[in-house]
């Protein structure tokens, strides 16, 4: 269902759970900041909205998202650490450089979640224009860091 059918920032009730002693770190990707900030700012406040104490909410920021899965594994490896939340966009330019980065992450945080049992979850932005990025950062289709932030927490409610 693509994200103009079903916005970022609804989502159910269902195995939301007590997350008052559950620790996030949050991964944030350097470019695109414009996007990334919105996307982590509103995954920030989702999880504070369901009870998450700032306390629990561990920022680390790497310079693009290529980077996030050993951002990820940094985090992923502490003990203290329940879930992580990786924020990035990556805009499609003239090459197939996009396909790479895409891919490398898509792959490289779902070997961190399971080398480490943990949630790792995909709040990385692919889209083809700036435009479609800012409509899934908090403009009409919602915001994508919302979603990843409940899925981590429904994934903790496992
Ligand atoms: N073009 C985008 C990048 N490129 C940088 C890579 O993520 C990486 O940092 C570099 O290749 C060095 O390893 N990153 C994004 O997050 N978004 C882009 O649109
Ligand atoms: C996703 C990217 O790395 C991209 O912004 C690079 O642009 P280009 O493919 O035009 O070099």
């Amino acid at each position: 269902m693509a994200s103009a059918e079903k916005n970022l920032s609804q989502f159910s009730q269902k195995n939301v759970t007590d997350v008052s002693e559950k620790r996030f770190a949050i991964v944030v990707s350097e470019w695109n900041e414009e996007v990334t900030e919105a996307l982590y700012n509103g995954a920030k406040e989702t999880l504070l909205s369901n009870g998450v104490k700032p306390e629990n909410i561990y920022r680390k920021d790497v310079p693009g998202s290529f980077e996030l899965s050993i951002g990820a594994q940094w985090a992923a490896q502490v003990d203290e650490i329940d879930a992580v939340i990786c924020i990035g966009c990556v805009i499609q330019g003239e090459t197939k450089h996009f396909d790479f980065i895409c891919d490398a992450v898509a792959q490289g945080i779902t070997n961190v979640s399971l080398k480490y049992n943990k949630p790792v979850i995909f709040g990385v932005l692919t889209p083809n224009t700036q435009q479609q990025a800012l409509d899934r950062a908090g403009g009409k289709y919602g915001n994508k860091g919302d979603e990843a932030a409940i899925t981590a927490i429904k994934m903790l409610g496992f």
